[in-house]
């Protein structure tokens, strides 16, 4: 029985047409809810069980069956049932022969065995068509329709007209197949539910450690060394003025690392001559979780921004300005105006406020549905031109705070410098390094390249013979 592409027909085609027979083997979870769904969209469902009986979990109007029975009514037959249970399936060789399966199967470890398990499959009952498919999608999102956030299937198959077939089942349920090739990709499309948030790890853990750093770098600046000098109990920094430390430098180093691969990618170019080259892996990487790594950076913004905002408000800072006006009138010694602190004070808050403005602008353009309004040069114009004046303002920020301090054996602490100082140095060194790629003759260069000028054609044969190294 051939089904007509849903491609071209409107989904209420199917109700005029035959019915399509499919065959669910599994009466678990997720064959259930596959059952109801096709059930829904105007397949005929006949379910293999090993106690074939009508149970009212079952959707209304399916057919239950032993597991050789089911197989005869249906030359699609979809295996929701757990790899380590497949053995069975070699007594039925002789039904599945010439017949599609389609493996769902998810494992509980990425790579748990040498072999896929659409590969074992293929293995166990040779003669059929194995499609890998719909292991992306949940019992719960296929039951509740909140499919929003991953309609898309995955699909891999070794017979192109099966895999045909299995893509037009999918798109007659309203999900979208992603043809992703032969059956060598089940292994990829197996391990891909498995990952947590792939591209948050790396900025997440690189937080973390910036965080624990500096966080140990300021208390020993802060708490440890009064306290051995002066014997001072410094401990009640450790709420408020130290996290005012590590949030701002934590935000100010992953910006800076936003731009950093950008830097390191343009010189490589230049230095190869050529854009025919990958990079390598690290870099690639790193390209890739720049959204995030610029996300996390706008969160500890965020906490900076908030933790300044109550500064007025906090005893410690009271009580200095009530006790330095008290000492003035006691001793009647006036603390002249400077308008250069002034100067400094206003500037570096404001450059602070401005950058701040421009990295929420960034965040916002990062929305899906703002992104998806604008066009791909206006995208790359917010996120690479007003990108770098963030990151501009907010190390001029970071600079004009430091002031007159900045860089004054004075506030040495043991031969450690104050830690913003320390934080300056990634934004700092890709700001020059930036500063120096848009110079015109070096800016020209890389245009040339990236419009695919080489200045030694050698590199993109060995691109072509699959080299990676730098
Ligand atoms: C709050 C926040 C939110 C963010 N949200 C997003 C987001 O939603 N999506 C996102 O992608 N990023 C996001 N980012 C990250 C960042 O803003 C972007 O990746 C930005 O485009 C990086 O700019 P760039 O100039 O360094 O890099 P790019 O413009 O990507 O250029 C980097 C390098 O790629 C190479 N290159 C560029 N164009 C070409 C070409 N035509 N041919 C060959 N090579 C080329 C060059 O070597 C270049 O130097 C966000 C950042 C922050 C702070
Ligand atoms: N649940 C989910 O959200 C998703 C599940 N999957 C995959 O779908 C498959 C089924 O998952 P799920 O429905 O949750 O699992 P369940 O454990 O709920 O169901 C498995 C079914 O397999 C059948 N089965 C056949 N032989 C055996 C056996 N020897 N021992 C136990 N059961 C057997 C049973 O049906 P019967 O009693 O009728 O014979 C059973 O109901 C798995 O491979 C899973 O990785 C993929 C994506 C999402
Ligand atoms: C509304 C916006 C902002 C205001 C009002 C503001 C204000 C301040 C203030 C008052 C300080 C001094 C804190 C102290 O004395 O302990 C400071 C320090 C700092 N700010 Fe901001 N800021 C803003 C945004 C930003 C942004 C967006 C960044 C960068 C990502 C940033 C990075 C820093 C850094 C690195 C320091 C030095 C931290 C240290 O004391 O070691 N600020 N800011
Ligand atoms: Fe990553």
């Amino acid at each position: 029985m051939e089904k007509i592409s849903t491609d071209a027909f409107p989904l209420t085609m199917h109700f005029s047409e035959k019915q399509e027979t499919i065959c669910i083997f599994g009466t678990g979870d997720f064959g259930r809810s596959l059952g109801l769904k096709m059930l829904q969209c105007g397949y005929s469902i006949v379910f293999g069980s090993r106690t074939p009986r009508m149970s009212s979990l079952l959707p209304n109007g399916a057919e239950v069956m032993s597991y050789s029975d089911a197989a005869q009514k249906s030359d699609i037959i979809i295996i929701a049932i757990h790899r380590e249970h497949y053995d069975f399936l070699t007594e039925l060789t002789e039904v599945l022969n010439g017949k599609i399966l389609v493996d769902i199967s998810n494992n509980l470890k990425i790579n748990q065995y040498p072999e896929s398990n659409a590969e074992y499959l293929a293995q166990l009952v040779p003669g059929t068509h194995v499609v890998k498919a719909f292991n992306t999608i949940s019992a719960w999102a296929l039951q509740s329709g909140a499919l929003d956030a991953s309609r898309q299937v995955l699909i891999c198959g070794n017979d192109s007209k099966a895999k045909q077939r299995v893509m037009d089942v999918v798109r007659s349920l309203g999900l979208t197949p992603l043809d992703k090739g032969s059956l060598v990709a089940a292994n990829e499309i197996e391990n891909y539910p498995l990952q947590l948030f792939p591209m948050w790890k790396f900025p997440f853990y690189l937080s973390a450690v910036l965080c624990v750093f500096f966080f140990f770098y300021c208390v020993i600046r802060e708490v440890i060394y009064p306290y051995v000098h002066e014997k001072r109990d410094r401990t009640f920094r450790l709420p408020i003025s130290i996290p005012n430390h590590v949030f701002p430098i934590v935000a100010l180093i992953l910006l800076a690392l936003v731009y950093l691969p950008g830097v390191i990618a343009a010189i490589l170019q230049l230095y190869r001559g050529t854009k025919y080259r990958r990079f390598p892996d690290w870099l690639d990487h790193w390209m890739l979780c720049r959204k995030q790594l610029g996300l996390i950076a706008l969160g500890f913004a965020f906490l900076h921004v908030l933790y300044t905002l109550v500064i007025p408000i906090r005893y410690y800072v009271r009580w200095t300005l009530n006790n330095r006006t008290v000492t003035q009138a006691i001793t009647k010694k006036e603390n002249p105006f400077s308008t250069t602190t002034s100067w400094l004070s206003d500037s570096y808050v404001a450059l602070g406020m401005l950058g701040f403005f421009l990295f929420v602008l960034l965040g916002i353009t990062s929305l899906p549905s703002v992104s998806n309004t604008v066009n791909w040069r206006e995208f790359r114009f917010v996120q690479s031109k007003l990108g770098y004046l963030t990151l501009i303002l907010c190390t001029a920020h970071t600079l004009v705070y430091g002031g007159k301090r900045f860089l004054n054996p004075s506030n040495l602490v043991w031969y450690l410098p104050s830690a913003y100082v320390i934080a300056l140095i990634i934004p700092c060194t890709v700001l020059v390094i930036k500063f120096i790629l848009i110079l015109p003759c070096i800016d020209k260069t890389l245009m040339r390249i990236r419009q695919g000028w080489e200045r030694n054609p050698k590199y993109s044969e060995s691109a072509l013979n699959g080299k990676t190294d730098i």
